[in-house]
């Protein structure tokens, strides 16, 4: 299933940004020292130490031209002129990590963005959770099949899902497989970009051993790059101020995303923005609330305050997904279309009465004609389980996802204006 990771497999600019961790930091990653939530659980393990260095060894997989590319990108979100739709699985599997795959998740990518262009008028920067998206942070450490208490599973960088206790140990090697097919995903992304729109790669930055070895620094400048994707971004498990995770994204210059839920403090916001985004730089940080259709409306506005007040100017996403999953009573978990587009729609009326721009959308969404999320076709909870294929969170296919975003879009244009008090940027 799962290829060997090929050193040499990425050639050209790629190997311009060779230099490893260690060198930035002999004395110790800045990363390396807070406490950590999430971690796999394989510290003894004999393969840590190799396999890191193995990561440490390998070639980055993204370049710095395309990581300035991608920020300019994201700075005409953040001045209004255009739109983030960030999009894709919830957990990437090593099985589906083809070209081909890759070729169609991109293609959705491009429909989805395609729909909320034509909805709104804007432009818009297309990012796949694609090419890395390999790692999952979980509510509860382990759970029941029939009478086996078994670890739970934390994506395929970490274990696999089967159900049985072989297939959830914490087994390092699965980095080495992870890296490999994220670089056969982000090669056949390379070869869909036209423009600057994309598509990008984007995941969540959880595995420290993993991410950490994957930092480069940038001969031509020294700055530190995250050489495993694009635009990595801190879930809302980890986002810590002063957290492990928010020190490895504040040390590396790609646009970088953090995750923020109905219990985010604007104090602690404000904090996590001031370590992310020091230089108050249009495209290097984005906000990406997931909070539920019943807390947004309250739950939004002291953060959208706070944050402007602290003068970040943050591209503000909107995650209607992951404040909406319920259990049916069958014991699947989805989310309903309905309360996904009220959250939708309540999100860009609060943004949008601070005076601010809603940047656009955060979506976990399936190629495959999948019955995970109610809604459209999948008309009650009985007809969940009938195409249920995510190993995690349940995701929307094609028809869900066109429905989100033409709630999102609704009867008006978005205005495109210009965010007063932010530069106009180069397109
Ligand atoms: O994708 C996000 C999280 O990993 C997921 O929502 C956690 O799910 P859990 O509550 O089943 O652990
Ligand atoms: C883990 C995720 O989300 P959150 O951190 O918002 O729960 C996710 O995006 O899959
Ligand atoms: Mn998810």
């Amino acid at each position: 299933m799962d290829a060997q990771p090929a050193a040499g497999a990425m050639t050209g600019p790629r190997e311009q940004t060779e230099a490893g961790p260690g060198e930035a930091f002999p004395g110790g990653a800045p990363w390396d020292g807070p406490p950590a939530e999430q971690q796999p659980s394989w510290r003894d393990h004999p393969a840590l130490g190799p396999v890191r260095a193995r990561l440490a060894a390998v070639p980055a997989l993204v370049t710095a031209a395309e990581l300035e590319t991608l920020g300019e990108s994201l700075a005409r979100v953040a001045a209004g002129e255009a739109l983030l739709l960030q999009a894709g699985d919830c957990a990437e599997s090593l099985a589906e990590t083809t070209r081909g795959h890759a070729r169609a998740k991109a293609a959705l990518l491009g429909r989805l963005a395609a729909r909320l262009g034509g909805g709104t008028g804007l432009p818009v920067v297309r990012v796949g959770r694609m090419g890395g998206q390999f790692a999952k942070p979980r509510s509860r450490p382990t759970e029941r099949h029939g009478d086996a208490e078994l670890p739970v599973f934390r994506g395929h960088m970490v274990n696999a899902p089967e159900p049985d206790p072989a297939a959830r140990r914490h087994d390092p090697e699965r980095m080495l497989r992870a890296y490999a097919a994220s670089a056969r995903v982000l090669a056949a992304l390379d070869g869909l970009r036209a423009d600057a729109a994309g598509p990008w790669a984007a995941h969540e930055a959880l595995v420290l051993d993993y991410e950490g070895p994957l930092v480069r620094a940038d001969p031509r400048s020294g700055a530190l790059l995250l050489g495993s994707t694009h635009m990595p971004w801190i879930g809302e498990r980890t986002r810590r101020p002063g957290g492990a995770h928010v020190r490895l994204l504040a040390a590396v210059a790609n646009p970088v995303a953090c995750k923020v839920g109905p219990g985010a403090r604007p104090e602690d916001v404000v904090r996590v923005c001031a370590a992310l985004d020091p230089d108050r730089r249009p495209g290097r940080l984005t906000l990406i609330a997931r909070m539920g259709a019943g807390p947004v409306a309250e739950a939004l506005p002291p953060l959208l305050d706070a944050v402007r007040r602290a003068g970040h100017p943050v591209v503000w996403l909107c995650d209607p997904m992951h404040g909406n999953t319920r259990l049916t009573a069958a014991g699947f978990k989805t989310r309903h279309l309905d309360e996904m587009a009220a959250e939708a729609r309540a999100f860009r009326a609060a943004v949008e009465r601070s005076g601010l721009h809603p940047g656009g959308l955060h979506l976990e969404v399936s190629a495959d004609p999948v019955t995970e999320c109610v809604g459209g076709s999948v008309a009650t909870e009985n007809d969940v389980p009938n195409c249920y294929r995510s190993s995690c969170d349940p995701r929307l296919n094609d028809a869900q996802a066109l429905a989100l975003i033409d709630a999102w879009c609704g009867a008006l244009p978005m205005s495109g204006k210009k965010i007063s008090g932010l530069p106009r940027m180069r397109v």
